[in-house]
């Protein structure tokens, strides 16, 4: 969070109480976050993309990797944390990559906080947003951080015609080294390679990167962590896939909002639904996960 620190900022607090301080805090260029500290974890959200960019429980490493490079600044993708990408998931011709939801401003609907956590709703509706994609919606993504990480993304088709949309939970997660890192449940799983544009089918020894791979699976799976002695547990409702992805050296060195060596301190594994899905006028889809920290 270096690069937030140098910014002019206002506070405003939401909640001031024995076990929990919640500020709304204005940086430059019109992007706020709300920070949270409560007695059973501290947690960071941008509403600008509506982007978790931080979670810490009490005693625990932090959860989410997220890059000391990136901008904080409208039209710019923050790099780390949990990006939502919606209404598309990767590229699309003349539109940005993922879609404009992670681009875009969020309204902070509700706060509340008991002796297990803090519970936010935020808010994003819009209507002919992109030249490829001129529907009316409604997004809203309820998030809970305590001992554990929960987030639900309800996507409400408000128009009057049905609508594709694909999208994804990419969450950076921050790990000792991708080396020391694996995901047990992927081994032997069918994925769709983007680096070689291929179906395959391999053992998954660790995460070192460059790795960009689709997973026909939609499984509670666990992060194994062999340098920091955890195991996050993620679970998910509403997703058909898991990516998962690091670039490696060579491109992360490319890429201007990773800090350098910043791609050996995470994994990306995303709880997606990569290939579109067809909303009907007036329904509405849910997409959650939860994370919960064991010790290994
Ligand atoms: O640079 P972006 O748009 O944040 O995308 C990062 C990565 O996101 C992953 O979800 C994709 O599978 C990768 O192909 C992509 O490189």
């Amino acid at each position: 969070m270096t690069n937030m620190t140098n910014t002019a900022q206002t506070t405003q607090s939401l909640v001031n109480q024995d076990n929990c301080q919640i500020n709304q805090i204005s940086l430059s260029e019109g992007i706020d976050t709300i920070e949270i500290i409560h007695s059973r974890c501290k947690a960071i959200v941008s509403l600008y993309a509506g982007h978790v960019l931080s979670w810490q429980p009490t005693s625990q490493r932090e959860v989410f990797w997220l890059s000391e490079a990136t901008k904080y600044a409208q039209g710019s993708a923050i790099r780390g944390g949990i990006p939502l990408c919606w209404p598309w998931f990767g590229p699309k011709v003349g539109e940005v990559n993922h879609g404009f939801t992670r681009t875009s401003i969020w309204q902070l609907a509700d706060v509340s906080s008991n002796d297990d956590g803090v519970s936010l709703i935020l808010t994003f509706a819009g209507e002919s947003l992109a030249k490829t994609w001129p529907y009316r919606f409604k997004l809203t993504q309820t998030l809970f951080f305590g001992d554990v990480f929960k987030q639900t993304l309800k996507i409400d088709n408000l128009g009057e015609q049905a609508f594709e949309h694909s999208g994804a939970l990419h969450s950076y997660f921050h790990v000792s080294q991708p080396e020391q890192a694996c995901v047990p449940n992927l081994t032997n799983i069918p994925y769709y390679d983007k680096l070689t544009d291929s179906e395959r089918c391999t053992r998954l020894i660790d995460c070192r990167g460059p790795k960009d791979r689709v997973y026909k699976s939609n499984e509670a799976l666990a992060l194994l962590d062999y340098g920091f002695n955890r195991k996050l547990v993620i679970s998910t409702k509403g997703t058909q896939d898991w990516v998962l992805w690091n670039p490696g050296q060579e491109v992360a060195s490319s890429m201007s909002d990773i800090h350098p060596r910043g791609e050996q301190h995470f994994v990306c594994l995303e709880a997606g639904f990569t290939k579109p899905l067809t909303l009907a006028a007036g329904q509405s889809y849910e997409v959650s996960q939860k994370i919960a920290i064991q010790a290994i």
